[in-house]
């Protein structure tokens, strides 16, 4: 390497201090999303940029989806998937596919190349012997346009999180791979919508920041036009574009998770493009930041 090219590499890390100081020992809990996990490139580089946060003491807590595997697990079974306001109608044949294939198979695939790339995880999942689950809860109640109570199955809603469980790894320097899973008083599992399982686990830790990482750019204002993204989204408009159908789909429960998070005292909200390469670190250390922030109002 030429003696400029070095020291231009060596003011790179002197200019990284700053915020490396900034956040170290603060929590970000990571959304890592099923569609962006379908991008094996994406998933490469985010896994290394989780393992870079935690190397320089940052505290990053990773919770994932996985509704494109559950879906390919189902059409193989000869399961038809039906969601119901951006939920998963779970049944029991579902049930165990999502026991299966997302708190078992993708939950053990991020820990093991998380340890690959030179890191330490803790896949905390309910299967096996060492019941390791940190996410506990009840049956979702969601309602219908008539206020009628609609029936989603095994579909819950995390009402408590284990954070001793949790703080214990950070500061053991292992990041917890939380599958968005939880049980409830009896023991039962029920599938949660991995961005509002994100949400209760940056409310419970008081995160510093919760990053949704999907496979589009942010809130756009036309779902298909990556030029028509929102820079920052206030909860007022947020409400006004769900109900005029602008946001739909796997969209509706991010943006709800993130006004309800907004509500509860973390900082920071960002739904990005986890396909773009060092998204997260950009997110963390550019001042705008990069995807869509929901704030409060402007
Ligand atoms: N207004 C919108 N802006 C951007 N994406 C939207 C919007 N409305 C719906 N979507 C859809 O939401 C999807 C992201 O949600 P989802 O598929 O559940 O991803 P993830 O697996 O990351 O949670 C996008 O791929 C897009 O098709
Ligand atoms: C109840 C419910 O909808 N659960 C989700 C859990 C996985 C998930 O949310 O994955 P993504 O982040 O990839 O969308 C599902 O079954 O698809």
């Amino acid at each position: 390497m030429k003696v400029r090219e070095a020291i231009e590499k060596a003011d790179t890390l002197i200019e990284a201090m700053g915020w490396i100081r900034r956040f170290r020992d603060s929590i970000t809990v990571i959304k890592l999303g099923g569609s962006v996990m379908e991008d094996a490139d994406a998933l490469r580089h985010l896994l290394v940029d989780i393992v870079f946060m935690e190397t320089v003491g940052m505290r990053p807590i990773v919770v994932h989806g996985g509704g494109a595997a559950i879906s390919r697990a189902m059409s193989e079974a000869k399961l038809e998937p039906r969601f119901i306001q951006g939920r998963r109608y779970t049944d029991q044949d579902t049930l165990d596919i999502v026991q299966r294939v997302l708190a078992g198979e993708v939950n053990e695939m991020i820990a093991e190349r998380i340890e690959d790339f030179g890191g330490r995880a803790m896949p905390l999942n309910p299967n096996g012997e060492t019941d390791n689950n940190v996410l506990f809860g009840e049956p979702l109640k969601l309602a219908g346009e008539n206020g009628e109570e609609i029936d989603l199955g095994f579909v819950g809603q995390v009402t408590s999180v284990d954070r001793d469980a949790l703080d214990n790894l950070c500061y053991a320097g292992q990041v917890p791979i939380i599958p968005s899973v939880c049980k409830t008083a009896d023991g039962q599992l029920l599938n949660v919508n991995a961005d509002t399982a994100a949400m209760a686990v940056a409310q419970a830790m008081g995160a510093e920041k919760l990053i949704f990482l999907s496979d589009v750019n942010g809130v756009r204002l036309n779902k298909d036009d990556p030029e028509s993204l929102i820079h920052t989204l206030t909860a007022e408009a947020a409400s006004e574009l769900i109900k005029k159908g602008v946001i739909e789909s796997g969209m509706i429960p991010k943006v709800q998770a993130c006004l309800e998070t907004l509500e509860k005292g973390v900082k920071k909200i960002h739904i990005i493009d986890g396909r773009l390469r060092h998204s997260l670190l950009l997110e963390i250390y550019t001042n705008r930041g990069i995807g869509t922030e929901i704030v409060t109002a402007i």
